[in-house]
């Protein structure tokens, strides 16, 4: 006999049938004040810690503690190339060849260093094009960028907004704005996927559109990175740059990656910021002040890197990969969105509003929800679901997003959100 679909029992049966579901076990999940797990949905914003990752964190404090400066050399993860024990896998989740990735200092500085390499501006090709409700750093990145090399940013920012009355980017639109500023535009920098509302940009189309202008391309990955899958090197991006603290789960301000794409790394002649982590490692310690930078991703690096947040991101990645990497999350990741886009469908669509695109290909883990209630504040529901133990973030101006995360969210977590959300709208 099947079971109905709007039941605890179809919620566990799921989870029965889930490869992944002993993933979950991997992570510590907070607790709620009366013991029980919470729900936690906000692996948007910060992933939660796998045991891993405070098992190689605790292995590199030890390290220290015995080893001191020798800790650089010795060891089974020795300092001195420890980025290097992380670049594989980092590769593979955003699909990338190792030469074309890095880990390295934290996102917004990532940008800044890319737009050094990427965005410079001549006579001829001056813009930037970015998102209007782009991520608030990226955009003082670019405005920054553009009062750098001294040029008006009103002239030369340009922005690609939804249409009046709609949340989503519309395609038609950007393709307007490069066929009638292509030969202008320097450099399109867009989310893979944008933080607000949760769509899926079409990373692959847009690059071949705006390099069909002769114009570059960068993508911040911060909601896509662990969260979807990527094919940077096939897409040809040009560069791209994402965080590891949301879907990577390495912890609050950890380490961050950076791409650049095979035709440019051996380009040592780009221009760049440059320090000793990014010269050549054989001659490294000659200090001969003769920068020589190396042919790879790495040759962007600057300083020795915080090895404690590397190693939080080495078992992070470690916990990915045992879940059988981007492939098996993303199988996960459709079903269990899926199933909380028919939870809330079946029961609320009277009183919340899903903004994300119900096209699974447009979407990762997050859905963002609008109240439709007049008169109800959706910021007082999103405390309220907080008062009930579930974890939601709230975005101004008007929406909660909720991520079931495929490496420890479970189907039943899915079913009580909404359980406790339908109660929480009831009792306004
Ligand atoms: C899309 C996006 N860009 C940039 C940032 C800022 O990143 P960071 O503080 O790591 O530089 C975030 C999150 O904080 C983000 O979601
Ligand atoms: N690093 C943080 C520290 C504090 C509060 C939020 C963040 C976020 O990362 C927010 C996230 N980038 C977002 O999409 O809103």
């Amino acid at each position: 006999m099947s079971i109905k679909h709007n039941t605890l029992a179809y919620a566990q049966q799921l989870d029965q049938q889930d490869p992944l579901a002993p993933m979950r076990a991997h992570f510590a999940i907070p607790k709620q004040a009366n013991g029980r797990d919470e729900y936690y949905f906000t692996g948007n914003s910060l992933g939660l810690q796998p045991k891993l990752a405070r098992a190689a964190v605790i292995e590199l404090l030890d390290a220290w503690q015995t080893r001191g400066v020798k800790g650089h050399f010795e060891g089974d993860f020795p300092w001195l190339p420890y980025h290097e024990f992380l670049t594989e896998q980092a590769a593979a989740i955003v699909g990338a060849l190792p030469e074309e990735v890095v880990m390295m200092n934290s996102l917004t500085a990532n940008l800044h260093l890319m737009m050094v390499s990427f965005y410079q501006p001549n006579q001829q090709r001056s813009k930037i094009l970015i998102e209007d409700h782009a991520f608030p750093s990226d955009h003082y990145a670019v405005t920054s960028q553009l009062k750098h090399h001294g040029i008006s940013v009103e002239d030369n920012l340009l922005l690609w907004s939804p249409r009046a009355g709609e949340e989503l980017l519309n395609y038609q639109d950007l393709w307007q704005i490069i066929e009638q500023h292509g030969d202008e535009i320097a450099l399109i920098l867009l989310p893979g996927v944008q933080y607000y509302t949760g769509q899926v940009l079409d990373m692959a189309r847009i690059t071949s559109a705006a390099h069909a202008k002769g114009i570059k391309v960068g993508f911040d990955l911060a909601h896509a990175a662990g969260n979807i899958e990527l094919s940077l090197h096939e897409w040809q991006v040009d560069f791209a740059c994402w965080c590891s603290y949301k879907y990577l789960n390495s912890g609050a301000g950890s380490v961050a990656g950076c791409f650049i794409h095979q035709r440019h790394v051996k380009n040592t002649e780009l221009n760049r910021f440059a320090g000793w982590w990014g010269h050549d490692k054989s001659s490294r310690f000659n200090m001969d002040n003769n920068f020589q930078a190396i042919p790879s991703a790495e040759g962007w690096q600057l300083s020795n890197p915080p090895v404690l947040s590397l190693a939080a991101v080495r078992g992070a990645f470690d916990t990915i990969a045992l879940a059988g990497g981007m492939p098996a999350l993303r199988k996960k990741s459709l079903l269990l969105t899926q199933y909380l886009t028919q939870r809330l469908t079946a029961e609320l669509s009277d009183k919340i509003r899903i903004i994300t695109p119900n096209n699974p290909a447009e979407r990762g883990c997050q859905l963002s929800l609008m109240v439709k209630l007049a008169g109800l504040d959706g910021k007082a529901l999103f405390k309220a679901l907080d008062e009930n133990g579930v974890t939601t973030d709230w975005r101004e101006p008007n929406v909660i997003r909720v991520a079931p995360v495929p490496l420890y969210n479970s189907f039943q977590d899915v079913y009580h959100f909404v359980n406790i959300l339908k109660e929480c709208l009831e009792c306004r």
